[in-house]
């Protein structure tokens, strides 16, 4: 017997389109392209902790925090279904789009959650297990659930959930949290409301019809712009301290440093924007760079490491 819905119009064909995108839209319930950031991050982590994992340990545990990223951003967009039904930017979004029922995607978030959890405690540790399993439980519950509908605090108290990863990936190898693992964090904490307020900026009319009380909606856009700049010079000021704890080098102080001023640079281009200004060039530009800095911060991070840990080598056999 065919099964007729809107997606399956064309007999056999239709019904093999049909699973290739269940495939897709599973994946996008991942919200692949923000955690593959996040991932990023983490794996900076496990690379910077002093120590060292089994490379194929050090694998599962990459995996498994991207696996749990992934859940929590399923578990996220099956309790938002309904206002991502009503915002331009995410009622394309698999469920909304009616591609994937509610049920699935809370079963493939909870499922994917013990899962990744389950793996990292029994392979690598039991303490970055609880860890990445708080940090699921941050984000879908606590921000997620609570706060993001709540108060225009919402995304700087539920911004920790998106900075616990460098130290779920320090955890890995360390079994423990250290001062450099913080800092790690504190550069993400700090980094997303520069982030996030950039794009609920020119995003104010979504949230605003859904009623989500984000910053600009809540207080203005004059409000929204000096809070940005804040936490911008506070973002680029903690960047550099991983140069005065010996996690890195003065040369990546320089560079993190020049990265931080061209971040201040932009939130203050949109702290002179005028209010009600339609385009938001600004805010568009520094939510773009936003991503980008945070990429470019861990990537020097990363790079020093490696450049400071062959200089070592060569030293010592000099
Ligand atoms: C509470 C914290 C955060 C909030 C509220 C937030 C919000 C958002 C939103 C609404 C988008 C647009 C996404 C879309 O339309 O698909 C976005 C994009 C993005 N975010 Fe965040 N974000 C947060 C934290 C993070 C963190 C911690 C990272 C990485 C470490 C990150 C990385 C990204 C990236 C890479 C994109 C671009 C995705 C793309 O190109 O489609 N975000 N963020
Ligand atoms: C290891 C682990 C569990 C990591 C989780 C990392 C994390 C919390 C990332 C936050 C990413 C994000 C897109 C937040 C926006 O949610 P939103 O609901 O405000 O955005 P939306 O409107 O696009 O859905």
């Amino acid at each position: 017997m065919t099964i007729i819905d809107s997606r399956d119009i064309t007999g056999l064909e239709g019904e093999v389109r049909l699973s290739e995108a269940s495939a897709r839209d599973f994946f996008a319930l991942l919200k692949p392209r923000v955690m593959s950031l996040v991932v990023f991050t983490a794996f900076a982590g496990l690379v910077l902790a002093p120590g060292t994992i089994n490379p194929v340990l050090g694998f599962i545990a990459i995996l498994c925090i991207a696996v749990g990223a992934g859940a929590s951003g399923a578990l996220n967009m099956w309790y938002d279904a309904d206002i991502d039904a009503v915002m331009t930017r995410t009622a394309t979004r698999p469920i909304p789009a009616g591609r994937i029922e509610p049920s699935e995607a809370l079963a493939f978030g909870l499922v994917l959650s013990v899962f990744s959890v389950s793996i990292l405690g029994l392979t690598v540790n039991w303490f970055s297990a609880g860890l990445l399993a708080f940090t699921i439980f941050f984000y879908a519950v606590v921000y997620t659930m609570w706060l993001k509908r709540s108060t225009p605090q919402n995304i700087v108290i539920g911004g920790a959930a998106g900075a616990f990863p460098p130290m779920v990936g320090w955890a890995c190898v360390t079994g423990g949290v250290s001062l450099d693992s913080i800092v790690l964090f504190l550069i993400i904490f700090l980094w997303t409301p520069a982030h996030f307020w950039a794009l609920a900026l020119f995003k104010m009319r979504d949230y605003g019809s859904v009623g989500v009380p984000m910053l600009p909606n809540v207080s203005g856009e004059r409000v929204t712009k000096h809070q940005i700049a804040l936490y911008a010079v506070l973002t680029a000021i903690t960047a550099v301290i991983p140069a005065f704890t010996g996690l890195a080098s003065l040369y990546y102080g320089l560079f993190a440093g020049a990265l931080g001023i061209y971040l201040v640079l932009c939130s203050i281009a949109v702290w002179r924007m005028a209010d009600g200004d339609e385009k938001m060039l600004p805010a568009k530009k520094l939510f773009a760079y936003s991503i980008l800095y945070l990429f470019a911060v861990f990537s020097a991070l990363l790079v020093d490491h490696y450049v400071v840990t062959l200089a070592t080598l060569f030293g010592g056999t000099a």
